[in-house]
């Protein structure tokens, strides 16, 4: 037998991710560069801390209260663990998932994460690219520093989802709505655990608040029949009197009044395409979404950023997906550190996840660059993980594979 024909071969549309292990030790035993991020997923907020302002710093690694929520998130992923299997044929591995019918290279997306020129001038539009570069969806969020038009255009021919922090203003709503679909979103996120901003001590500490300072309302800025509102009130443009226009468009958006189910008629009568909605801990109220006609769900706590003394975001997942899973498509997200999480996340049903802080701290070391390489660490530690594990390809991964333990306190190591 010719040992070189029976090699098994990876399947023509699978990109290889794990091919990003051996550049590094290549670059760095031949070339002497290393990454440019660590690797270590405990370093990483650390080394950030370090290179990023304080203030932008508080801002993504902080969270909600006494910050127990994004401790029992990442506690909820340290006592779920996996149990290998062995004499497989995972020698290349099918990362490719189908969401909503179109086919992705990875289970990933880019959360939506607001305020990006906070942490780098690269921004959104740098973050979009490199998404695009890698195959990850990349999710606008509607508290973006960038335009849609912007992130769009930077965006290319990647795959892109509109995340809508939903405005009052029916209005405005409808033309965020038409602008996003104008520009190439396909999917319509609805973040529902952010109608008020949490009681968050960093920023407190600091008084930092970016968008009343005109960052991070580019959407709502840019917008034509907010600006048409808004000149009809004050009498002058935007850009003449930034400080009111912010807290106008703040007063639309983070109100302080939350929608509620009844008001989703207007989105599904106003968005030609799926709709998921993020934010859902509770399995009634998935439930809720299904009975709404809803497409799919995000099972998320926001990161802990939003009500601290919730239940870590994988807790739920189990539940949920009973509840739902053959009714809606059910995503992830909430304390995914590493590649490994990602595939404890899809086998406790997950279809996707999503990523926000890990590669909001590779923006805030290196920019896009940092971004793209956090992302591609944890697409390669996916890529080899899923291999030791014995799983060949998303479909592979089961609950079955998985067990509770009772030990496993989280670590907080920085070296
Ligand atoms: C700095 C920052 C800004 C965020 N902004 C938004 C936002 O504008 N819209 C939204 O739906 N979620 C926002 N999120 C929440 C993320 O989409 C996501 O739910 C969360 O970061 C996932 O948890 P993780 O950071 O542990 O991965 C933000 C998160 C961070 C860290
Ligand atoms: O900080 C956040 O978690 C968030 O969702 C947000 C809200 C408003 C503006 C920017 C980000």
């Amino acid at each position: 037998m010719n040992a070189m024909q029976d090699h098994p071969k990876p399947h023509p549309e699978a990109r290889n991710y794990g091919a990003f292990q051996n550049e590094i030790y290549r670059r760095g035993m031949f070339e002497n560069v290393l990454p440019t991020v660590t690797t270590d997923p405990n370093k990483l907020e650390d080394r950030a801390k370090r290179e990023m302002n304080a203030k932008s710093y508080a801002y993504v690694a902080g969270g909600a209260g006494e910050r127990a929520t994004m401790d029992a998130n990442r506690l909820a992923f340290r006592q779920w663990k996996l149990v290998p299997r062995m004499l497989r044929d995972t020698t290349h591995r099918d990362m490719r998932v189908t969401l909503f019918g179109k086919t992705h290279d990875s289970p990933l997306l880019i959360a939506p994460v607001g305020v990006q020129r906070i942490f780098h001038e690269d921004k959104e539009t740098g973050v979009a690219e490199i998404a695009a570069e890698l195959g990850i969806p990349y999710i606008m969020s509607t508290a973006a520093s960038s335009t849609i038009e912007e992130i769009a255009q930077a965006s290319g021919d990647g795959k892109r989802w509109y995340q809508l922090y939903w405005p009052h203003d029916d209005e405005v709503t409808v033309s965020l709505l038409q602008r996003a679909k104008k520009n190439g979103f396909e999917v319509l996120v609805v973040t529902l655990d952010t109608w008020a901003l949490s009681w968050r001590p960093w920023d407190l500490d600091g008084a930092y608040v970016p968008f009343v300072k005109g960052i991070g309302d580019q959407t709502g800025f840019s917008d034509p029949v907010f600006r048409r509102k808004f000149k009809e009130k004050y009498g002058c443009e935007i850009e003449q009197d930034v400080l009111h226009a912010a807290l106008e468009w703040q007063k639309d958006v983070f109100s302080g009044r939350a929608h509620t189910w009844d008001q989703l008629e207007l989105l599904k009568k106003n968005w030609d395409g799926p709709i998921v909605l993020k934010g859902i801990q509770h399995p009634e109220d998935a439930l809720k979404a299904a009975e709404a006609g809803i497409d799919g769900i995000i099972v998320s706590n926001h990161g802990g950023r939003q009500l601290d003394g919730a239940i870590g975001s994988l807790e739920m997942l189990p539940e949920i997906v009973e509840a739902v899973g053959l009714k809606l498509t059910v995503l992830f997200d909430s304390g995914i550190r590493t590649g490994v999480d990602v595939i404890k996340a899809l086998c406790l049903g997950a279809k996707g996840v999503l990523i926000g802080r890990p590669w909001v701290y590779g923006l805030g070391i290196a920019g896009k660059q940092g971004a793209k390489d956090v992302l591609k660490g944890i697409l390669a530690d996916l890529d080899q993980s899923m291999g030791l594990a014995g799983i060949k390809d998303i479909q592979g991964c089961d609950k079955a594979m998985m067990r509770r333990v009772q030990y496993g306190a989280d670590r907080h190591s920085s070296n």
